[in-house]
């Protein structure tokens, strides 16, 4: 029902350069958290050597007593299957029909008959709203119901942790919304760890336990939501605000320079917006890891945002 996942002082480099180093977090057993960060930060990455499909330079990923960087190929093809990984779009394969790309990891994986096949695949299509559309080809669907199909692909093995590598790009605001229910109602059915890579600000402000950002080669900040809605930290407050006003720019990080004559013009960032309520599961009942609204900012001795909560 969900595990811990605990990072530490990791580094990933390629050819000399380091995406970033020295990351360290908790990702909570049965929470949600957020993953945000400039393009090219190396947040794709990041979920890559959490699964084990990169190696880092150095530093640990721990789940329960194992460390991941640090197991033979036979163990960690073992804890691999504690992981269920939703990859951008989707990566099904186009000449299978939804059926066959969603029983895929069972006929790998497991000696389990054709029967019981079909009553996992079914399940998953059905806690992903697909139901009908087995027989199709990805190529004949739209980019929201292949997110699905991935989603319930990702699901078929009883994964603990799931990873979600920009599961909302290229959707409309509004299958972005559906999408954001459906993580969320799925996180309550399955219990497990969930992790979202997104750029989608909405996201990142309602759906997580957790949010984390990463900025030039560091973690700039990861802990509970309020935290980071609440933060004045330059980066955090202009990313999670998507201001054009802070360190952030263009292509990287402003110089000195630019950052004098954007104080000297005298522009100043609007207030903090009211931090929003968490979304809950479709029947309205609290979440698994549900925290009392302000619980953290009060706990903390900080004033949320007027408005906040409501
Ligand atoms: N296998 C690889 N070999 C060499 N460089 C790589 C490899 N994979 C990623 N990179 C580099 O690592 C950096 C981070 O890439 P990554 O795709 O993780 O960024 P990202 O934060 O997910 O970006 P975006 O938000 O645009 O999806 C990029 O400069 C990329 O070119």
């Amino acid at each position: 029902m969900g595990v811990e996942v605990r990072v530490e002082g990791l580094t990933k480099s390629f050819g000399g350069h380091a995406v970033w180093s020295d990351v360290s977090l908790t990702l909570p057993s049965g929470e949600i958290s957020v993953l945000l960060g400039p393009s090219g930060t190396g947040k794709s990455v990041f979920l890559k050597t959490l699964v084990g499909l990169l190696k880092p330079d150095r530093g640990s990923i721990w789940i329960a007593d194992n460390d991941l960087p640090r197991l033979s190929e036979r163990a960690l093809y073992e804890v691999r299957k504690l992981f269920g990984v939703l990859f951008q779009d989707g990566a099904l394969f186009g000449s299978m029909n939804l059926y066959d790309n969603v029983a895929f990891p069972l006929r790998e994986h497991t000696r389990r008959p054709e029967s019981e096949i079909k009553k996992i695949v079914f399940e998953k299509l059905e806690m992903v709203g697909l139901v009908g559309a087995e027989e199709k080809l990805p190529g004949e669907i739209s980019g929201g119901m292949r997110k699905r199909a991935g989603l319930a692909r990702a699901l078929v093995l009883d994964p603990e942790i799931i990873l979600f590598d920009e599961p909302d790009s290229g959707l409309d605001p509004v299958r972005t919304a559906y999408l954001n229910q459906l993580i969320i109602d799925l996180n309550q059915q399955t219990g497990a760890t969930f992790l979202i890579v997104t750029h989608d600000i909405n996201t990142a402000r309602t759906v997580p336990d957790n949010i984390g950002l990463i900025y030039h080669g560091h973690l700039a900040m990861f802990g509970p939501r309020e935290m980071l809605l609440s933060s004045t930290e330059p980066v955090v407050r202009q990313f999670l605000n998507a201001q054009r006003i802070g360190p952030i720019g263009m292509a990287e990080e402003k110089d000195a320079d630019e950052l004098q004559a954007e104080a000297a013009s005298g522009v100043e960032l609007p207030p903090l917006p009211p931090i929003p309520l968490q979304l809950r599961p479709s029947d309205g009942a609290p979440r698994r890891a549900e925290h009392a609204p302000g619980a953290w900012c009060r706990e903390n001795g900080i004033a949320p945002p007027p408005g906040s909560f409501s």
